[in-house]
């Protein structure tokens, strides 16, 4: 019977970064959560216990919060090819390296009508993402946002769909669509993207074609969504949703002998339908492994 080590990968998980920068009395937050995950030659640790090749976990913690301080974090992109860069390059077994972070924005706090220096309030669940994988002198990387909570008080309809002898569902021409956008989007190459930029304006393509697309379907919209991105942003070749059709069901108030205009709606928080696909540029290069081994 032939047993043999399979694919694997070690690394320390959700390293919490906060870094405080000063410009003047100014204080600038930033709020990461950085995970590593390193891969190489790693069969003797597995089979016999030599950890000559394991570059400790503890270590890769340290090394994000030294990096933090001798240079600006910048963007989290850079910052993970800074990180996976250096594993791959200084460890000797380590052929590739895997660097996720989660940006939690702060928003300042208003005080008197002027922003305050030093004092900022958590803005709302959204985070922005990256993966960030590095092989020898090669990086793929992937971005994306996690929570990004939509919700449009009309312009969405569904029908058309099949009747069978379990079907309750009554068909709308007018609903609440409401969901809380996971995507992902990959990029072409890993050198001279304006990384804030291209988040920048990807948020913006969703937010506004949520808004603007009358929906059939939210698998209608997802596509619109991923359609309008890569038509915006030539940097990206394919894009990755995960979309949680929050359900708003219209309460029967006929009970008490009131009509319900779409007015009053009860938010169900589970279970939610759940609508996942990808939209990809025909001529797109092939995806790396950052792509591929993805979890959304
Ligand atoms: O936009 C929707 N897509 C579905 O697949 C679906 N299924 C369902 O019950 N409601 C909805 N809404």
């Amino acid at each position: 019977m032939g047993i043999s080590l399979g694919p694997n990968q070690y690394g320390k998980a959700e390293v919490r970064l906060v870094t405080v920068r000063r410009t003047g009395g100014v204080h600038h937050l930033r709020d990461l959560t950085v995970s590593s995950a390193l891969r190489g030659d790693l069969s003797a640790t597995h089979l016999t216990g030599d950890n000559s090749a394991v570059l400790a976990t503890d270590t890769q913690k340290n090394t994000v919060y030294a990096f933090a301080k001798q240079q600006d974090v910048g963007e989290i992109e850079d910052f993970a090819l800074r990180l996976g860069q250096h594993f791959v390059g200084t460890q000797e077994k380590i052929t590739g390296a895997r660097i996720t972070i989660e940006e939690q924005e702060w928003d300042r706090i208003t005080v008197d009508g002027a922003p305050h220096d030093h004092s900022f309030s958590r803005s709302g669940g959204e985070r922005r993402t990256t993966t960030v994988t590095v092989h020898a002198d090669r990086a793929w990387v992937v971005s994306g946002v996690d929570g990004l909570t939509v919700l449009k008080s009309t312009g969405s309809e569904f029908h058309g769909y099949p009747k069978d002898e379990y079907t309750t569902l009554v068909e709308t021409d007018d609903r609440i669509l409401a969901t809380a956008v996971t995507a992902r989007w990959r990029y072409e190459g890993f050198t001279g993207i304006d990384w804030a930029k291209s988040h920048r304006e990807i948020r913006r393509t969703l937010l506004e074609t949520f808004a603007t697309k009358h929906s059939l379907s939210l698998q209608q919209t997802l596509y619109a969504m991923g359609e309008a991105v890569l038509q915006a942003r030539p940097e990206v070749a394919e894009i990755r949703f995960s979309l949680p059709n929050k359900h708003h069901f219209l309460v029967d108030l006929s009970p008490f002998g009131l009509e319900n205009h779409n007015e009053v709606f009860y938010a169900a928080d589970r279970p939610y339908g759940l609508i996942e696909g990808t939209v990809v540029r025909d001529e797109a290069e092939e995806p790396g492994p950052a792509w591929t081994d993805a979890v959304l």
